[in-house]
């Protein structure tokens, strides 16, 4: 087996009185997508700085491509990661051009790898014009031109698509998708849950710089059992009637099964002769997240009144 990317093990960070991270421990493959969520605060960006190697942790150990980030051995481990932080600032006074050729040329990158990565992310008809006349998604993508330099084996990417339109975002997926297919390896901080989930391996939800979860959303939908919602179509009512289904019906008419009653409850609606359509939906990634921030918060209740 290839050797891990990234592991942290038992990681924790404190300010002051303040613990940023406790007890992380993540092991992330080569070409391996984590998607990183939670809230404000919850320590996500601080997870980044440690693999970055911009601070270090006070327990625990970092590894990265087999060296510790805050190595002075590290150097070349560098140039072979890219980050994207959040709110990404940039020379004002310098074009695009001139920005990313900077950034290239510090990572051993030429102008033109430069140039190539700008009309990637669609901005090469702006790259002589000066930052400052950026707009918003101009400057997200000159960000994330910034981060791919070099064809990073690690990305480290903070709310990649904020300020992204659409299309933006369906390319910038793309994009990862491609890297992951190289063997990149990728760690993906989102606010913005829907559209997520196709793209990344696992995800890691934290919140007061505790891991509440870490995954597949296979596996972590399994563990929350959250219901399936089942629509069936053309049964005209008769499923508030029947004893084995109206329990598990909404006023929508769907029915919210338990995972493991999944299967007889098909077969049941299957029987009947008027089932013209059936629609099944399991949770989403927003609901799995929220299932276990509202765990962590139930937890955290009963901590305080000494339940
Ligand atoms: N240099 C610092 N000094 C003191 N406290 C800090 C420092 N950096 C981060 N913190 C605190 O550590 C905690 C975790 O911060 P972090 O920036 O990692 O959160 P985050 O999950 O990235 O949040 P956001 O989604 O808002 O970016 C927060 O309470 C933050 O105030």
């Amino acid at each position: 087996m290839n050797e891990p990317v990234v592991v942290l093990e038992n990681v924790s960070k404190h300010y002051n009185e303040l613990n940023a991270l406790s007890a992380i421990n993540l092991t992330l493959a080569q070409g391996e997508v984590l998607g990183l969520f939670g809230h404000n605060g919850a320590g996500k960006t601080t997870m980044m700085k440690l693999i970055l190697g911009v601070i270090a942790p006070n327990v625990g150990d970092v590894t990265v491509m087999g060296v510790k980030p805050k190595d002075k051995s590290a150097w070349h481990m560098r140039a072979k990661m890219g980050y994207l932080p959040e709110n990404v600032m940039f020379y004002e006074q310098l074009s695009g051009l001139e920005v990313l050729t900077y950034f290239a040329r510090l990572k051993g990158q030429s102008k033109k790898h430069a140039q190539a990565l700008l009309e990637q992310v669609g901005i090469a008809h702006a790259m002589a014009r000066p930052v400052k006349t950026y707009s918003k998604g101009m400057r997200q993508r000159l960000g994330l031109a910034q981060a791919f330099i070099g064809q990073p084996k690690l990305l480290l990417l903070d709310e990649p698509t904020v300020g992204l339109d659409p299309s933006a975002t369906a390319e910038f997926y793309q994009t990862v998708d491609q890297l992951k297919t190289q063997g990149t390896s990728v760690v993906l901080c989102s606010h913005v849950l829907p559209g997520v989930e196709q793209h990344i391996d696992r995800a890691m939800i934290i919140s007061g710089g505790k891991t509440l979860a870490l995954g597949t959303i296979a596996e972590l939908r399994a563990q929350a059992n959250l219901p399936i919602k089942i629509r069936p179509q053309g049964l005209n009512g008769a499923v508030v009637n029947d004893l084995a289904l109206k329990n598990y019906l909404d006023e929508h008419g769907a029915l919210h099964v338990p995972a493991q009653e999944k299967l007889s409850v098909l077969r049941h609606l299957l029987a009947a002769q008027s089932l013209s359509d059936i629609h099944l939906e399991s949770a989403n990634l927003e609901q799995v997240y929220q299932y276990y921030l509202s765990q962590a918060a139930v937890q955290d209740n009963n901590h305080k009144a000494g339940v």
